[in-house]
């Protein structure tokens, strides 16, 4: 009975097993050609360039263009406005990298007009099958002329708006900068630089000492992701292209920000009892476990890792912090998210009371690359790592007091995870707000400000760095630079920016009781390390009070 039923339920054609033959040929054939095509592809593109570079219309001669790569994995070029119009600064060279990623061509680094970036994007998308993106070998020569008639309109649009606005031309001698390609909103280099501010107070630890973050989690949970979008700048649709992390990845953060610490990012099948597991060694010098759950995946599994994985580390060591982010939260709708938070929660801490541990304490985030969530999970994780951070919380408190302040963030700008904020509750649209500031200041005074003068190369954030939003709600945005790596971000309403005499001045106080923390604590490293004992990281060696401020009511 089961038997017949079934089969009313497949009813094979006659030709079944010749056709399924023929379609398993079909394919082979097909994945043959494939690979055959990607061993002729290098040869493909040498032989492009020497056939059509002397063709004076071909890619290669395009005015203003220059390629600095033609390949067949890599496409990347140069654009200089000045040289085809005249009163463009001849400082500005525009750079896009393409890369060919199964079988379709797709930007992979830029540095273009923000207000152009969209459009170049726009290009390489369409709603047509079997792929969203449009360029092929076949038609990527039709790409780089789309992207080089986009570039011109631009330039022809800036040199209008330069003449109408009778800016001269810049000195035919000057300087032209060589730009490195920079991706995303934010440019690449715009890191971690050499640290040589004045005012600069940073802390040389050697990489041993530096507190660690330890990222883990099932695979394809999303831990590189986390970490390249948040520390490097990649774009979230950049991460589908990530390799499978098949060995612990050290990643540096940094040699001199003041945000330093190691990111350890594991492979998702790392094994515990492998002989070759040195938990000592891993989970001896972590300041925060990190660990990621996919909330679009069921996470049974997911609980069971998290739950062998705490008590192992919290075997070897009690100060680690441990974060639990539900991830990938993009996918899911609000009250969905809030169930699986919560089930999330008590399942884990359900297991650990099981497993005789009450005494570990996890945090819960909800998070996704494709918002800010990642990087205010971030933010509360690296706080945790910040011995100075009520001294920090406490000066924010009093700048705000005394300038009428109603919101203030001290941004590391580079990684754009606040380090502190005052007391006050975060809301998340403030601290977008204040995140998307930051990437408009750094991206115009990339694109407008970079120079290099007198040999001294100017950087995108310096002591000059400063910048006034009003918003159209009575609100004010105000940023300051505080040292190198570190922004002050301020809301406030826009009556009370009429003091801004005020503001200023209990700015510099601020900035200047800022050094003082960070003097205090390098003097406390030194003597630690003079001493030969290690750097702990977790206790707070600033006592709040030792802070010397002399803020100004804003009301005097
Ligand atoms: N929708 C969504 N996808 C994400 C998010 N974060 C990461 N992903 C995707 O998840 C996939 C896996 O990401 P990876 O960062 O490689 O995961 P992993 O945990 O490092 O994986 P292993 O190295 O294998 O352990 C990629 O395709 C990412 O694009 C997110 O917040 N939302």
């Amino acid at each position: 009975m089961s038997t017949s039923s079934s089969s009313s339920f497949f009813i094979f054609p006659e030709d079944y097993e010749e056709s399924h033959d023929d379609y398993v040929a079909k394919i082979r054939d097909e994945e043959e050609k494939i690979q055959q095509y990607d061993l002729e592809r290098p040869n493909k593109f040498s032989a492009y360039i020497e056939e059509v570079k002397n063709d004076a219309d071909s890619i290669f001669n395009l005015p203003a263009f220059a390629f600095l790569k033609f390949t067949h994995k890599k496409i990347k070029f140069t654009f200089t406005p000045s040289k085809i119009t005249q009163f463009v600064s001849k400082r500005l060279v525009f750079i896009i990298s393409l890369k060919y990623r199964k079988g379709y061509w797709m930007v992979k680094r830029d540095y273009v007009p923000v207000n152009y970036k969209w459009r170049i994007y726009k290009l390489f998308y369409t709603s047509g099958r079997p792929s969203h993106f449009r360029f092929t070998d076949e038609n990527v020569v039709e790409a780089i002329h789309g992207m080089w008639k986009i570039l011109c309109e631009w330039t022809t649009k800036d040199d209008k708006f330069r003449r109408n606005k009778c800016y001269s031309s810049y000195p035919d001698d000057e300087e032209v900068v060589p730009f490195d390609g920079h991706a995303g909103s934010f440019p690449k280099e715009f890191g971690y630089g050499a640290f040589d501010g004045d005012h600069d107070v940073t802390l040389s630890t050697n990489n041993e000492q530096k507190p660690r973050i330890l990222l883990m989690g099932l695979r394809r949970s999303g831990k590189s992701s986390i970490q390249k979008v948040v520390f490097h700048k990649m774009s979230p649709n950049e991460t589908l292209f990530l390799e499978s992390t098949n060995k612990i990845v050290k990643d540096d953060i940094n040699n001199s920000s003041f945000v330093q610490f190691q990111i350890w990012d594991f492979p998702g099948q790392i094994d515990f009892f492998d002989s070759t597991f040195d938990s000592d060694m891993i989970f001896g010098g972590c300041g925060a476990l990190v660990f990621v759950i996919d909330a679009q995946d069921d996470y049974m599994d997911a609980l069971n890792k998290l739950n062998i994985t705490v008590t192992k580390a919290y075997k070897v060591n009690q100060n680690i912090k441990f974060e639990v982010f539900i991830h990938k939260v993009d996918g899911l709708g609000d009250d969905f998210k809030m169930e699986s938070q919560r089930d999330i929660h008590q399942r884990a801490n359900d297991d650990l009371l099981d497993a005789g541990y009450d005494k570990i304490h996890l945090s819960f985030h909800l998070t996704s690359i494709y918002d800010h969530s990642i990087f205010e999970a971030f933010s509360k994780v690296v706080q945790k790592l910040i011995p100075q951070l009520p001294a920090l919380e406490n000066l924010l408190n009093i700048l705000n007091t005394n300038s009428a302040i109603e919101k203030s963030f001290l941004f590391d700008v580079v990684s754009k995870i606040y380090i502190a904020t005052d007391s006050t509750p975060v809301d998340m649209q403030s601290y977008e707000l204040c995140c998307d500031m930051i990437d408009v200041v750094i991206d115009v005074s990339w694109i407008y400000g970079y120079s290099v003068r007198d040999e001294q190369e100017t950087t995108a954030f310096d002591e000059q760095s400063s910048s006034l939003i009003k918003l159209n709600n009575g609100t004010v945005l105000y940023l300051r630079e505080v040292n190198k790596f570190l922004a002050l971000v301020c809301i406030l309403r826009e009556d009370n920016f009429d003091h801004k005499g005020v503001i200023d001045y209990n700015f510099l106080c601020f900035r200047e009781a800022i050094q003082q923390v960070f003097e205090l604590r390098n003097k406390h490293q030194t003597m630690t390390n003079s001493s030969g004992s290690p750097i702990i990281n977790g206790k707070n060696i600033i006592g709040d009070g030792h802070v010397n401020s002399s803020f100004i009511d804003e009301t005097n």
